[in-house]
Formats: C-alpha cells, structure tokens, sequence
C-alpha cells in the first residue's frame, strides 16, 4: 500500500488543504509528546532532589494540555478531513464521468462501487492512517536524536530494534496486499451483483428465479464474509506481534538503564528521560500497522480513483448551432471491440418539426440518436446541434418528488415555477393525475417511477422534454410500451413540442409517422434515405 498517491492532491485540490493541516497537527503531536516527557523527567527529578516543583509542574501540565489539546484537534479534523476528501473525490469522480461520452465510462458494477463504497473507503485512510503516518514519520527521528543526545546507549539499542517494526509491518503489508485486493473485488462483486438483482427482481420473481437469486446472493456475500475475517484475524495478529515487538525493546532499554542505575554508572535523570523517550520511538510505528488494515481498503480504493480520475478524458469536439439546428455529416459509428460498423456515412439536417426515423431493429437508430445526443463520439464525421434533450427508451426517473423529477429538464436544474411545471403537465395530460395526488406536485413517486403506469411515465418525461430549455429534443421510441389509445395522447404532445421546438423520434409506430413533417428510414446500418420531406 503506497503512503500516499501524490496524484491525489494534483486531481482534488480540496485534498491538499485536509491532509497539510493534518500533517502539521501530527508532527506538533510529537514535539508536544517529547516535550511532554523531558518536562516530566525534570519534574521527578526535582522532586527526589528536593528542588523547587513550580516550574518543572507548570511545564510538564502545559505541555500534557497542549498535547491532550493537539490531540483533541486532531480527532476533530481528522474526522472532517476524511469526510471532505470523500465528499471531494466523489465529486470530481462524478464530474469527470459527466465529461465522458458513454463509451469511455466504467461498467455501472464498478462506478457505483467506487463512487460510493469506494468513496466512503477512503475516510478512514485519510483520517487515521495518513495522521498515523506523518506521525511515524517526525516523531521516531525525534525520539531517537533526543536519545542519542541523552544517552546513546539506549539511543543505541533503539536504532538496532527499531527498524525490524516497519520491516515487520512492511512484510504483513506484502502478504496481505492480495487479500485486500481479492476482498475488494469481492464487495465490488457483490454491489454490482446485488444492483442487478433489485433492477430485475420483477423479471426473475416471475419467471420463478428468485430463490436462485438469494442463494447466489448467499454465496457472493459469504465470499465477502469469509474475505473479511481473514484480515481482521491477520489484523489483530500483526497488532498483536508489533505489539510484542515494541514492548521488548522497550524492555531491553529500561533493562539496561535499571542496571547501570543500580551500578550508579548513571544518572536519574537521563535514565528516566531514556525509559520515557524509548516507547515514543515504537508506538508511533505500531499505530501505523494497527491502522493499516482499517485503511487497505480505502487505498485499494484510492488507488482506483485515481487512475479513473487520471484516465485521459476525450473530448467532443461538438459545434453549437442556432437555435433548432441539427445538422449530421458522414457519421461513422463503430462500437468499441464490436469490429463492425453499424453506422457508415449518415447524413441528416433539420432545423424545425417533426422528423421520424425508422429502421429495421438493431440497425442502429438508438445509437444514432445517442451520436446526436453527444452520448457517444462518431469515428468520423462532424454533429453540429443546438443544445440537445434526449429522452432515452428507458429515460430516467429517480425515487423522489414529481417536482423534483420534473426539475432535471428545467432551465439550468433550477426547479422551474410551480406555474410552469403545471402547464407542462397540462400538456401532456397529466395534471388531472397530478392534481388528485395527496401532496399534488410534491407526491412521491420510487425508483424507475415506480408508482406510475407506463403511459404516465412517458407522459412525465415529455412534460420535462417540455420544461428543457434545449431547442433539439432527441425521443427513442416514446410510445413503445403504450397502448393504441395512450399512444396516441403521447403522440399528440409530440405534436406540441414539434411546434416551438426540432423534434427528431425513432419509432416503430406508423400513426407517429403520419404525423412528422419528414421521415427517413434507416437501412443497413448506412445511410438514411430521405422518404418524405
Ligand atoms: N453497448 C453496445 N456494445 C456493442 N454493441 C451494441 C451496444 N449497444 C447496441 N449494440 C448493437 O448495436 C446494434 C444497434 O443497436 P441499436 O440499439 O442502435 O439499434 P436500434 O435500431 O435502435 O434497434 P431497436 O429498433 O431494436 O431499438 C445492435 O446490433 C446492438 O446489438
């Protein structure tokens, strides 16, 4: 596990402010900690000596407040630090996937694990083991040049032992880097397994699957299980063997300073600072392996952040029109690793109404509006749109308010004015419904809209179609699953938005046909052929 990826502090520059006051915190800790320690030899050492206690009891209750104070400080904004740099990375992580055209995103299994477990990983990474780190990189040397300075021997003694700590810690690290790899792939495993389930639970709950499914569930979570007391077992075993370490040498040192004290071949003084300074040398390194097994996954973690965040993201080169324009030349489409060429050479201009594109199914029509939506970047040739809404096969709805749903097509995400969203909903015919709502526009609808009939799923998202400021609404197959009658309400509101409004719908429905201003037809996957204009 690496300390830390410098890239993390170039890619999320909200990082960089956390993790220096942390690194400042610790490194007072220690000096406050070794201060600590020669205040109170100085204290008990006036005390046997019968010398005057102020000053040495003033110090040493000053230095413990300050470090007790640090300490305090430091809990505080360990904890805030770890939730902003979670907070952070998910942020760019989302920002950056916003960026990128559907072909350059990670598998839905993967990006939810690492934008939210993955995320979540990293608090403790960087609120306990990072300030864990930075200690045990400022107060062992401390520790050491102040024993060195007090009494070399025991100085000594711990240069030889110290080192077998970190090669110890680094040794555990090593065998267990696979571990927390495999368990990570496992949690990984799991959420995207567990994400496919509930989407299709209907489906399998139906087709008399569900048992299969939680035993499946079962074994992928034992997995996990099993993954995960292997390394709280390997946790507290190397805790518990850093620990043995540590007090030995400890030991070795108060054992030689007791005998030279016994020998009068040394002073109180300096045998007392020894004893007290030698432990500040260890556990500085032990809290680093007690904290390293609660911080694996959150590096795994990180360490996949940050090559997403540092992938090389493509950008679409895409002009803007005015107003309405949409203008494809020469499209070539080819799906990633597919090796064949669904779309080669498409040419289509619209700047007003209604065009309709049709097409034998899987030639390619879904993928053309996605080219035109910007979802995807063409091989080659050139799109040049006005800003573009597209309401996909299955278009999104989020368990949420109505109002909430319906604000995603306002004008910057703004939540639109009650007025307005009522008469996008009157549009479409579903302010009746709307209305007779317990809590009208604030009612609740669940996850895929859940809660609404198919016709009023596609109705809710052409009133947000509606409510878009885009002059190009891009529809696939808006009355697929609809019924002749609850077709042709829908297709009345295409009609509707096709007055202000370019709209461009791939459909199988002749009736909508009927009704566009031009229709191309989409064969072969190449090019569309003009059949009315
Ligand atoms: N992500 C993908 N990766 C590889 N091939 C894909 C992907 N998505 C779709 N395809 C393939 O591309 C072809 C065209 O798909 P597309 O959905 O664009 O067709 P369509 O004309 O809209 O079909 P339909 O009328 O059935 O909706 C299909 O053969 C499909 O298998």
């Amino acid at each position: 596990m690496s300390p830390l990826d410098p890239r993390l502090l170039r890619l999320v520059p909200q990082a960089r402010g956390p993790v220096l006051l942390l690194a400042g915190t610790g490194a007072l800790q220690g000096v406050a900690t070794l201060g600590a320690a020669v205040a109170l030899t100085a204290l008990v050492v006036a005390a046997v000596r019968d010398e005057p206690l102020t000053g040495p009891a003033v110090w040493t209750a000053a230095l413990f407040g300050a470090r007790g104070l640090l300490a305090w400080v430091a809990e505080g904004l360990a904890a805030r630090s770890g939730a902003a740099v979670s907070t952070a990375l998910r942020e760019r992580l989302l920002a950056t996937w916003l960026e990128r055209d559907t072909d350059h995103l990670p598998d839905r299994a993967r990006a939810l694990t690492l934008a939210t477990q993955g995320t979540t990983a990293v608090e403790p990474y960087v609120s306990r083991y990072l300030p864990a780190l930075v200690t045990a990189a400022v107060v062992p040397p401390l520790a050491v040049l102040a024993l060195l300075v007090v009494d070399w021997p025991s100085g000594l003694v711990v240069i030889l032992t110290l080192p077998l700590l970190p090669l110890f810690a680094a040794l555990i690290g090593m065998a267990t880097q696979e571990d927390t790899r495999r368990r990570w792939r496992a949690l990984s495993d799991l959420s995207g397994h567990f994400l496919d389930v509930v989407r299709g639970l209907p489906t399998l709950v139906a087709y008399g699957r569900g048992e299969r499914q939680v035993r499946t569930i079962t074994a992928v979570s034992e997995k996990h299980r099993t993954a995960t007391m292997r390394t709280l077992r390997l946790a507290f075993l190397s805790s518990a063997a850093l620990e043995l370490l540590a007090s030995l040498s400890v030991a070795i040192v108060a054992v030689i300073v007791g005998i030279r004290l016994t020998h009068g071949s040394m002073d109180l003084a300096p045998g007392l600072l020894a004893i007290l300074l030698a432990p500040e040398a260890y556990w500085p390194i032990r809290r680093v392996g007690a904290e390293y097994h609660s911080a694996a996954d959150g590096a795994e973690a990180l360490a996949e952040i940050v090559d997403e965040l540092d992938a090389p993201t493509p950008r679409h080169e895409r002009r803007n029109a005015p107003a309405g324009l949409v203008r494809a030349r020469d499209l070539h489409y080819t799906y990633p690793g597919s090796g064949r060429e669904l779309l080669g050479g498409v040419d289509l201009e619209t700047s007003s109404g209604l065009t309709t594109i049709t097409g034998p199914s899987g030639v390619g029509k879904t993928t053309l509006l996605e080219v035109l939506a910007g979802l995807r970047r063409p091989d080659l040739g050139e799109v040049t749109t006005a800003p573009v809404h597209l309401v996909s096969q299955r278009p999104f709805l989020g368990a949420g308010t109505i109002c909430g749903n319906l604000a995603l097509g306002a004008p910057n995400g703004t939540s639109g004015s009650g007025d307005a969203l009522w008469e996008a909903l009157r549009q479409v015919g579903l302010d009746g419904v709307v209305a007779g709502l317990p809590e009208g526009l604030d009612s609740d609808i669940g996850d895929d809209g859940f809660g609404l009939s198919a016709g009023q799923r596609a109705r809710l998202v052409l009133a947000r179609a509606l409510l878009s400021s885009s002059t190009v609404i891009l529809l696939d197959e808006p009355t697929a699953h609809l019924d002749p009658a609850s077709a042709e309400g829908v297709h009345e509101v295409i009609d509707v938005l096709a007055t202000r409004r370019t709209v461009i719908a791939v459909t199988h429905r002749p009736e909508l046909v009927a009704r566009a201003h031009r229709h191309v037809h989409l064969t072969g996957g190449t090019r569309l052929q003009e059949v009315r204009s």
